[in-house]
């Protein structure tokens, strides 16, 4: 008998996402059978597969079901079926974005860890990428993808000062508690890690990121003079991620150019298929690859769970403040990896043919691990 049953909200989305989260859920299953607990896995709509079923990105319902969990994970949302030019038409992501402002999950923590296994996988060179341990914590909550967005039809002429055409507005606002809370967040994380914080803004041309500068640099002085603070304008973080990647420890950055940003540091581990997330708030939190609905390799099996089983290990960590039970998952994810097993994306030359794996097998490795 379980001591204990936790409920867990399941979004498999779209593309692979279904095809992914079916592992993050054996995982998890696997792990409450060792540690004496339940699981109480309950899916729900979200993105396209949503929009499919009742014309709303984000249903009432799914919402309702993720305040009642003791945590959601997520698998991903998109695809070219729903790319509509109709600027009414519902957009999967609108679910994603909603979800995670109803949540009020400002934080979102993206770690980025190289496995010695995968040194060859990455496209960069083993020397440069030895030792990469960096978390990236990207504000999820406001910036430009929740500002007004707007698109206008202007007939030109004197009166609106120039040519016929089209105008599209997005705006790009935050407010300074918005940026102390993450940077409290990031010096926080510092504290437990090797004490160093990179804040990355584009204060030399946008009013947003002198803000965010003054106010990250007011926390630290105040409250966390013991943190190393760097600034770094992103476009130079996105040259110096891939120069010196292994000297990032925190990366704290605004909503847009945290999206941007970990992507490109999530290649350097070789595949976008690697990095986990946590989405965390003041209650219920998720967990979500970083990567999409991959439309490219959905339904053929193949796609990397890693990601989705690494997401769910950060649930048991920061959801269920069950860590232990956390690190037998890492360590089984780094076991497999040793052992030479590969998705095709984490594959390299030297992979032999029958030990590139599909999802299923490779979820089950895991669980062999455990
Ligand atoms: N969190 C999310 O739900 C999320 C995140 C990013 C993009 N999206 C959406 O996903 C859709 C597709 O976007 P995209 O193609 O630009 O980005 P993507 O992240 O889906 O894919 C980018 C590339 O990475 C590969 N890739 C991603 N995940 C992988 C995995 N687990 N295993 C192996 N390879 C993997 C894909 O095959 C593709 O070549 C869009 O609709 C986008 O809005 C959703
Ligand atoms: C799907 C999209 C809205 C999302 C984002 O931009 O936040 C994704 O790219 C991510 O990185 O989680
Ligand atoms: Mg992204």
């Amino acid at each position: 008998m379980a001591e204990k049953t936790y409920r867990i909200c399941c979004l498999p989305g779209d593309g692979i996402g279904p095809e992914i989260i079916a592992e993050g859920k054996k995982v998890l299953a696997a792990v409450g059978e060792r540690a004496g607990v339940e699981f109480a896995f309950e899916d729900h709509l979200i993105g396209g597969a949503a929009i499919d079923a009742c014309a709303d990105p984000l249903p009432a319902e799914t919402l309702d079901a993720a305040r009642a969990s003791d945590a959601v994970l997520l698998a991903s949302v998109g695809g070219p079926k729903w790319d509509s030019t109709d600027p009414a038409a519902p957009r999967p992501e609108q679910g994603l974005l909603r979800i995670r402002k109803e949540l009020g999950l400002y934080t979102n923590l993206r770690p980025v860890k190289i496995y010695d296994a995968l040194a060859g996988a990455s496209t960069l060179r083993p020397e440069v990428i030895r030792g990469v341990d960096m978390v990236l914590v990207r504000e999820l909550t406001g910036g430009i993808y929740f500002g007004s967005h707007e698109r206008f039809y202007d007939e030109g002429g004197a009166g609106v000062g120039g040519a016929a055409g089209q105008r599209a507005v997005d705006v790009m606002e935050y407010r300074e508690y918005e940026v102390e809370r993450i940077a409290r967040q990031a010096f926080e994380a510092a504290r437990k890690r090797r004490g160093k914080v990179t804040s990355v803004d584009k204060r030399n041309v946008l009013e947003t990121s002198r803000m965010w500068r003054e106010v990250v640099h007011r926390v630290h002085d105040e409250q966390y003079p013991d943190v190393e603070l760097e600034d770094l304008l992103v476009d130079n973080t996105a040259m110096q991620l891939i120069n010196r990647p292994a000297d990032f420890d925190v990366v704290v950055t605004e909503n847009m150019f945290g999206d941007i940003l970990s992507d490109e540091a999530a290649q350097i581990t070789g595949s976008l298929g690697m990095l986990a997330s946590a989405s965390l708030g003041d209650g219920v939190s998720l967990f979500e690859p970083s990567a999409g609905s991959a439309p490219d390799i959905a339904g053929q099996g193949i796609a990397n769970p890693l990601a989705q089983i690494l997401s769910a290990a950060m649930l048991l960590t920061y959801a269920l403040d069950m860590g232990e039970q956390a690190a037998w998952i890492e360590d089984a994810v780094a076991r497999v990896l040793d052992e030479g097993w590969r998705t095709r994306d984490i594959a390299d030359e030297g992979t032999p043919a029958d030990h590139i794996l599909g999802t299923a097998e490779m979820g089950d490795r895991v669980v062999a691990a455990l």
